[in-house]
């Protein structure tokens, strides 16, 4: 998992995510009998705490923590080569780092966009059938500003539109190229964590269009983390899931259909 020690995810871990184990592991056959799980973001402080947390809940063999930003090719390549060699596989990968600053625009598609394509290009390496791997399901973490304008945010907006269209098409790519490697992604409404703070201020130039963005919210609600973690591991879990756009509101999960232009 990348992008994995505050906001959503964080919950994943003591909400539900060993719940799930046995349906993950069922997917595929040389996993053994636990599920172990890579952590990499470059956040070293928080992780340094949430893993003291979670190795003594789960046990420090099941649980790896990489230092690793998502910007940097080396970084990405050599965290998934120390998971391969410590876990001896990779099944799932969750593309969940993201930031929001519309005054910081580039770097926001570097991260948002162009990390997702790397992780997942780097990752291909080891679950493609066709280079030996042993398939497996991407997962990446879009959002509702992935479907449609996010108006105050648009290049948040763009880089969440690019991560669905990648989504959809490298999934189509995977399966008739015969890689054995499902992905879908995630498209949440707004969750309280700390990218959702601070709202006018991640505005940048559009500061001015809070009052719009604050009736959206009101509007939708805030979702749970844990709607999200279980969203997720549909996505996982449901083996006919692959270029699947998940839609998760306060009240209800859906998915969103590609459009087709010749309809
Ligand atoms: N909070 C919300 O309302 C929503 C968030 N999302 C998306 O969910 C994902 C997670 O967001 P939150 O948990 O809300 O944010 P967050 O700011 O709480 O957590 C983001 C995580 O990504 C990591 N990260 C950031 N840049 C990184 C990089 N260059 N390399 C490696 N790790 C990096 C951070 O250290 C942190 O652990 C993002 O992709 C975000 O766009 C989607 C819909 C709604
Ligand atoms: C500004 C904080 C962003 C937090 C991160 C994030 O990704 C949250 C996204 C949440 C919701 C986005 C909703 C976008 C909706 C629009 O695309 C559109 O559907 C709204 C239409 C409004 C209407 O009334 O028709």
């Amino acid at each position: 998992m990348i992008g994995a020690f505050v906001g959503i995810f964080e919950a994943q871990f003591s909400q539900c995510f060993w719940a799930h184990e046995e349906a993950a592991l069922g997917l595929w056959t040389d996993c053994g009998s636990s599920l172990q799980v890579a952590l990499l973001d470059m956040n070293k402080t928080e992780a340094e705490s949430l893993m003291q947390t979670l190795t003594k809940q789960y046990g420090q063999e099941r649980l790896l923590f990489l230092h690793c930003d998502v910007e940097q090719e080396e970084q990405v390549k050599a965290a998934f080569q120390k998971t391969m060699d410590t876990f001896g596989g990779i099944h799932i990968l969750c593309n969940n780092a993201g930031i929001l600053n519309e005054s910081t625009w580039e770097k926001m598609i570097s991260v948002n966009l162009v990390g997702v394509i790397r992780a997942t290009y780097l990752v291909l390496e080891h679950m493609n059938k066709l280079k030996g791997g042993q398939g497996g399901v991407i997962v990446n973490t879009a959002s509702l500003a992935g479907i449609g304008p996010l108006v105050s945010c648009p290049v948040y907006t763009a880089s969440k539109h690019g991560v669905v269209g990648f989504t959809r098409a490298m999934s189509a790519a995977s399966a008739l190229s015969g890689y054995g490697v499902r992905v879908n992604c995630l498209c949440p409404g707004f969750v309280q964590t700390g990218l959702f703070s601070n709202i006018p201020a991640r505005l940048g130039p559009f500061s001015h269009l809070k009052d719009g963005t604050q009736l959206l919210v009101e509007k939708f609600g805030i979702v749970n983390m844990s709607q999200v973690v279980e969203a997720f591991f549909e996505l996982v879990t449901d083996e006919t899931k692959d270029g699947a756009a998940l839609l998760v509101f306060q009240q209800e999960r859906k998915y969103m259909p590609a459009v087709s232009v010749t309809d």
